[in-house]
């Protein structure tokens, strides 16, 4: 069985076009790859929590998560935005499921490297990929929320995109990462460009030169994790171009690609 893991950013959430879910259920009508939803929703937690007077605070694009903060976190992400994803993925004629990591053991986690004092922000220890592939083989759209759990019962916040990565390597899937930019953006004598392909030294140059700062950090880093020997290659798409994911389904270019090695030969 061949999957698409989709990850679709809080970013662009609210404004992607119908089209863009009509696209994701022709995809698994046809049959030949199962598409795999994973999303985020940080705009709408830093809404809620700022209604609610807490200050969202980030390290390297990753939320400070207290525990009071872990639950609004959930009500968003699993709540409010997985629903209106299986919602609009119904309206365009698919069938989909409403999951968090927590569900099924699905994203099993532990507390994220190297950040004492950011809370309950976690990182992904295992995948439940037989739960995942179960949904699919059921012609359904898998839609999950980056929550994840521990052994003991505890919660963790994840980035969507680092869950994704982590969703797409156990699936073995194509990976793209839709979000509200074009793709990679660098600065050269003033003038600004998209990049059409990125190797992981040239990653680490832009971000060392703070070409790629706050979320786009988590985003390279997803993408470069989610790379295998079978996976050569993860792409951020605009979600505001129309047909951003099907060109990239179609091989065609779109986004920014991202491969481990510059001289790796593509079709
Ligand atoms: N070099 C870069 N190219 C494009 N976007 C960048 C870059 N560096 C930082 N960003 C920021 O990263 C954002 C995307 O990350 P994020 O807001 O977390 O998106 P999402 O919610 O879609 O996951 C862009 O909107 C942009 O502000
Ligand atoms: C630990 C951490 O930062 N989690 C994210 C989860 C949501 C997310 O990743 O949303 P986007 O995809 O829209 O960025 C957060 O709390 O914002």
């Amino acid at each position: 069985m061949e999957f698409l893991v989709i990850k679709c950013g809080g970013s662009v959430l609210e404004s992607l076009p119908d089209s863009f879910y009509k696209n994701v259920v022709a995809i698994q009508k046809e049959g030949r790859v199962k598409p795999v939803i994973v999303h985020g929703g940080g705009p709408l937690i830093s809404s809620v929590l700022e209604k609610l007077g807490v200050n969202s605070t980030f390290i390297d694009g990753l939320r400070v998560t207290t525990n009071e903060m872990l639950d609004v976190v959930e009500m968003v992400l699993s709540g409010s935005v997985n629903k209106k994803i299986v919602s609009q993925l119904k309206k365009a004629g698919g069938t989909a499921v409403g999951i968090s990591g927590v569900d099924g053991g699905l994203i099993q986690a532990k507390p994220v490297k190297n950040a004492a004092d950011i809370g309950f922000v976690g990182e992904v220890e295992k995948v439940n990929g037989p739960f995942i592939r179960n949904i699919c083989m059921h012609s359904m759209i898998p839609v999950i929320s980056p929550i994840g759990i521990d052994l003991s019962g505890q919660r963790y916040n994840i980035n969507g995109d680092s869950a994704a990565s982590a969703i797409a390597r156990a699936l073995k899937a194509r990976f793209c990462l839709i979000s509200n930019i074009p793709g990679i953006y660098t600065e050269a004598d003033g003038k600004k460009s998209v990049l059409h392909q990125v190797s992981e030294k040239e990653i680490k140059c832009l971000i060392e030169e703070k070409q790629i700062t706050g979320g786009m950090l988590p985003k390279v880093t997803a993408a470069l994790d989610s790379l295998s020997e079978k996976v050569t290659e993860a792409v951020i798409l605009n979600g505001l171009e129309e047909e951003s994911l099907l060109k990239f389904y179609d091989g065609k270019k779109s986004g920014t690609k991202i491969i481990k090695k510059e001289d790796q030969v593509h079709a």
